[in-house]
């Protein structure tokens, strides 16, 4: 198994919150809520370490409730390496109706500033003194934190070379974009704004991604919900259609895919089976509040009913 390193730089207690229906502007009972440590990273270093990963999780965390996530980190056997900071991390709220709509409030975040970065400088600098096989970086960036702060503190990873997986978006996927990522993890709404332009069809969708690989990324998936995933596995494409599940919330699929994508790779698993994997795990994960699991006698049969089935893809990268 391998050691990967996940950094969430804007991690999140998650408030989820059930409801029959959202009756905005007025008073809503909710049927269920539910707090977990989270924040793109964190979850996918959660679905790692589950499946048997050494597990690194960084970033910044408020130090005014880091014990919720102590606890958690615990839990899931994951080493801590995140650099506290003044003030709490985020709650973001996600109200899950009863008819599968899913709203995010996400908030900003605890603010840091050029002495919290130096300090995540010193621990990024220490880990890659024993390099992990792999460094997630995924999620938005707290307030304080700019382009020229993050690639500061990335050098100790780039100059030990260790592979870049990057699920982001906006200015936090365009700076990422320059540290030549191995994978990246757009919606459709993500790729189109990374490429400023919209895009309708699956060739759409591809052309966009080469564009990408065109700009130093080694492989992009493309997740696209309900109507599954899209995959520029180097020069190959990949299509896989997903299982309808019974939807209890949408929040954690795409890390939850992203972490199955790792898994697969890390484990030198071909392209079909990893995507297989990931999908799977994606679905099962929309069937719970929280990520996906590959340890219930239901995955099984959500594995055997996603389907894999190869894309054309332009030859040339433009
Ligand atoms: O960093 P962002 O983009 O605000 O996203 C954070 C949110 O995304 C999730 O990781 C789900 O993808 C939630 O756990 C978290 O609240």
């Amino acid at each position: 198994m391998a050691r990967v390193l996940t950094i969430t730089l804007n991690p999140a207690l998650d408030l989820s919150i059930g409801l029959g229906r959202l009756a905005p502007g007025e008073v809503n009972r909710a049927s269920a809520c539910r707090t977990t440590a989270a924040g793109k990273g964190n979850n996918v270093a959660r679905v790692l370490a589950a499946h048997g990963h050494e597990v690194l999780v960084t970033g910044f965390l408020g130090a005014g409730n880091a014990a919720v996530f102590e606890a958690a980190f615990a839990e899931w056997g994951v080493t801590d390496r995140f650099v506290r900071v003044a003030g709490e991390t985020r709650t973001n709220v996600k109200l899950a109706e009863a008819d599968s709509r899913v709203t995010d409030i996400n908030a900003p975040g605890a603010t840091v500033d050029d002495a919290d970065v130096s300090r995540l400088a010193d621990e990024l600098a220490a880990i890659a003194s024993a390099p992990p096989d792999a460094v997630l970086m995924a999620g938005s960036w707290p307030p304080g934190l700019t382009a020229p702060m993050l690639e500061r503190a990335l050098a100790p990873l780039r100059e030990a070379g260790i592979p870049l997986w990057l699920d982001a978006s906006g200015a936090a996927l365009e700076t990422g974009l320059a540290l030549a990522p191995v994978l990246i993890k757009p919606n459709e709404a993500e790729l189109a704004a990374c490429v400023g332009r919209s895009l309708g069809c699956d060739a759409d969708l591809l052309a966009a991604g080469r564009e990408l690989q065109g700009r130093g990324v080694a492989e992009v998936a493309i997740s696209r919900g309900a109507d599954g995933v899209l995959w520029l596995a180097g020069s190959a494409g990949l299509a896989a259609r997903a299982p309808e599940v019974p939807v209890e919330s949408t929040v954690c699929a795409g890390d939850t895919l992203v972490a199955g994508l790792m898994h697969g790779r890390l484990s030198g698993w071909t392209d079909a089976r990893t995507l297989a994997f990931a999908v799977a795990l994606s679905a099962d994960a929309v069937t719970r509040i929280g990520v996906g699991r590959s340890d219930t006698p239901a995955f099984e049969s959500l594995l055997r009913a996603v389907t894999v089935y190869p894309v054309a893809v332009e030859a040339a990268v433009e």
